[in-house]
């Protein structure tokens, strides 16, 4: 059946959609103000509590026109082609910085892992150093800990290495075997106090080094299988990272050997169990080990590099100006002074580049330095007594000179052609960065 629409029934419809047009009209009304930040204090907070500042202000009271442009703004529907939203703006700001939000936390939680990374390995070393200086200060510890120990063998200051295959090591002994052969000397107990602390593992298991110069040299290679190597040779043979361990606990053991005698009294000195001191009971005067100061000196003009040979080197090697610190002076003093003293030029300007420790032909501390001379003021006058020739080098003659063997230099007519001592010299060091930064400049 047709469902007919009297005009009665019509208007009463009409009259009921208007009614809930303006009812919904106003449910929306009020949506969107319960969603404007006007009236939502908590979210504003929490937006400002964020550091958002970009985001659209709440309109200030007394401002009788932003409000009603805020709502107008926030009726529009997409795809209307009105303008950019103010609210939608804000939304797509925050999603930007809440983006930005997260790589921060992202970044922070990976910093906070690096960082607690290199903490621990820095803490693996510190923990370390403490541990070798409570040694050196307590001497029942010390004692205590060479029954857990590591000892490195020297017969008259030469190390003790193994041949394996082609490769020398530098083998390491615990308390137990030390024991097996010193058992077989007088006094046994008293040979493990001769020893010396040269470090630890990160384990803590400590390392000492321990002369047998008293001992059968042959006697203890055939029965450890391995020979007491001159420390010249050892250093160049044995892997890099054990050449300066073998470097200063040589060169802790000669200090002691030399130092047996009080300089004051004459008296016999007593050392500590860990060897980083000696003391005179007589006089109460406390020795500890010393190195002396040595700086080595690349000189350059600018564009090429002076080196120089003493009659005892090796013949053909060249290597970088050097000598010993006088008392009171600075390294700056001591570079400028031996550079005028060996080749008679002034130094203009001078930049440090490391250091090393030196055992031959007892500990010096050698600190090496570029030296720059000006280019009108190359002209060398050499000290014969010390030197016995001196002369500049350019780059390819540098380049050429490192890569040639000493064993290769020698010519057919008997002279030598240049050559530069090895990669476990500091002088190496300072002709290596010298090539670089020519290479750099010439590029
Ligand atoms: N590692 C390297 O690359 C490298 C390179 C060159 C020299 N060096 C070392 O540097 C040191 C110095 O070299 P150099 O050629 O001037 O030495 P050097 O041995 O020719 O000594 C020069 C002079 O210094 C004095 N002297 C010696 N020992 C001294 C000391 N402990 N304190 C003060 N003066 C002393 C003596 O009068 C000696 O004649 C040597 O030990 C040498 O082995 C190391």
């Amino acid at each position: 059946m047709l469902w007919r629409q009297t005009p009665e029934k019509l208007e009463g419809r009409k009259g009921r959609r208007k009614k809930g047009r303006k009812e919904r009209g106003e449910k929306r009304e009020r949506n969107e103000q319960e969603q404007s930040p006007e009236v939502n204090p908590s979210r504003e907070l929490r937006a400002s509590s964020l550091g958002r500042t970009t985001a659209p202000s709440a309109p200030s009271a007394g401002s009788d026109s932003e409000p009603a442009e805020w709502l107008r703004c926030c009726r529009r529907s997409p795809g209307s082609g009105a303008g950019p939203c103010r609210w939608r703006r804000h939304t797509a700001q925050q999603g930007h910085q809440l983006w930005v939000l997260v790589m921060a936390v992202v970044y922070q939680a990976l910093h906070r892992r690096v960082s607690s990374l290199v903490c621990r390995l820095h803490s693996t070393y510190v923990r370390k150093m403490r541990y070798l200086n409570q040694l050196k200060e307590d001497d029942s510890l010390c004692r205590q800990a060479q029954a857990s120990g590591a000892f490195y063998l020297f017969h008259n200051l030469s190390p003790f290495l193994q041949k394996v295959g082609k490769k020398y090591l530098v083998p390491q002994l615990s308390a137990a075997e030390m024991k097996q052969i010193l058992e077989k000397l007088p006094e046994a107990e008293q040979w493990l106090e001769k020893s010396v602390l040269i470090g630890c593992s990160d384990e803590h298991r400590p390392h000492f080094a321990l002369d047998l110069g008293a001992l059968d040299k042959s006697a203890i290679e055939s029965e450890l299988q391995g020979s007491f190597t001159d420390l010249r040779k050892a250093l160049f043979v044995v892997d890099g990272k054990d050449s300066p361990l073998l470097a200063s606990a040589q060169s802790l053991l000669q200090w002691h050997d030399s130092h047996q005698y009080c300089s004051k009294t004459g008296q016999p000195t007593q050392k500590n169990p860990a060897g980083s001191k000696r003391v005179c009971h007589a006089s109460g005067v406390t020795y500890y080990p010393q190195m002396s100061p040595v700086v080595i000196t690349l000189v350059s003009d600018g564009s090429r590099c002076l080196l120089a040979r003493q009659p005892s080197f090796p013949q053909g090697m060249f290597t970088a100006l050097s000598g010993f610190c006088d008392m009171g002076e600075n390294v700056e003093e001591t570079v400028r002074r031996e550079v005028a003293e060996e080749v008679g030029l002034e130094v203009e300007s001078l930049r440090y580049s490391a250091s090393q420790h030196w055992p031959f032909p007892s500990s010096c501390l050698m600190i090496a330095c570029h030296a720059l001379v000006g280019a009108q003021r190359t002209e060398i006058s050499m000290d014969t007594l010390e030197l016995e020739e001196a002369r500049w080098f350019g780059l390819e003659e540098i380049v050429e000179g490192l890569k040639r063997e000493p064993r290769s230099s020698k010519q057919d007519d008997g002279s030598f052609l240049p050559w530069f001592p090895p990669k476990q010299a500091i002088a190496h060091q300072l002709i290596r960065e010298w090539v670089q930064q020519q290479s750099a400049q010439t590029a």
